[in-house]
């Protein structure tokens, strides 16, 4: 496929190799907004906003992806394969699995479990285990030490429901497991890095616990700062 793609009406060059991806496209444009320099619109297509700009003089593209897999899937997919995107890091909110997980922390996702189907179209003979691309994880993790902010770690989860009828069942599994925190793209960003070639990476910042008053609609888009200038430094 050529482009534009169904999705994104960019022209070739207008992505820069690198994109930050939170779900929410209004946290995209407020990055773009408070961190870029010269930010340029460059989708706007279902309102899900993409914005190439400059941060500390490095090129660096911002653009929502909407929530669950399926949505992820299909922009990841046409950034990595049609607008020649080598890096793609996903920003998101997060809900606290382990007890010792706090509010607004930044978890940094090594690997993702997942209770979707996603691995299916792969045809794989096996169970595929969605990784971050260690040169990313290792960048990250040094920026956040440069930038005196504490970060986690670990393995995540990726549902394909927000909303279930059992939630504290549906997270104890996960818990024995050792995973931190759930959210919804991790697995499918993962795979479709690998199948590309390609780099990604997933943090989130907890905006959800059990027992603890959720963030606003306001704060998730506009508070996340801390997981957003790690993300920045690895334009
Ligand atoms: O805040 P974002 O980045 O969208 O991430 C989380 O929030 C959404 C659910 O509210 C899902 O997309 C989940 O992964
Ligand atoms: O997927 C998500 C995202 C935020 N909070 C949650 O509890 N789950």
């Amino acid at each position: 496929m050529s482009t534009p793609t169904p999705h994104i009406t960019a022209s070739p060059g207008d992505i820069a190799k690198t994109v930050l991806m939170p779900g929410d496209p209004l946290r995209a444009k407020f990055i773009a907004e408070n961190f870029l320099d010269n930010p340029v619109c460059f989708n706007e297509v279902r309102n899900m906003l993409g914005y190439t700009g400059t941060y500390k003089g490095k090129r660096v593209s911002v653009m929502g992806h909407g929530m669950g897999m399926p949505s992820m899937g299909i922009y990841s997919y046409e950034l990595f394969n049609f607008y020649d995107v080598d890096n793609i890091i996903r920003i998101g909110s997060s809900g606290a699995i382990q007890p010792d997980v706090k509010m607004r922390d930044i978890i940094i996702g090594m690997g993702a479990c997942t209770d979707s189907n996603y691995a299916k179209s792969f045809n794989l003979p096996g169970t595929f285990a969605p990784i971050a691309s260690y040169e990313l994880l290792s960048k990250a993790v040094e920026a956040a030490k440069e930038l005196g902010l504490p970060v986690r770690v670990g393995n995540i989860m990726s549902g394909d429901v927000f909303y279930c009828d059992n939630a504290k069942e549906h997270d104890e599994g996960w818990l024995k497991m050792g995973v931190l925190a759930s959210e919804m793209e991790a697995a499918a960003l993962y795979m479709n890095a690998a199948r590309a070639g390609k780099h990604a990476l997933c943090m989130v910042t907890i905006s959800d616990k059990p027992g603890e008053k959720p963030t606003t609609a306001a704060e998730r888009e506009q508070t996340f700062t801390g997981m957003m200038q790690i993300a920045l430094a690895l334009a």
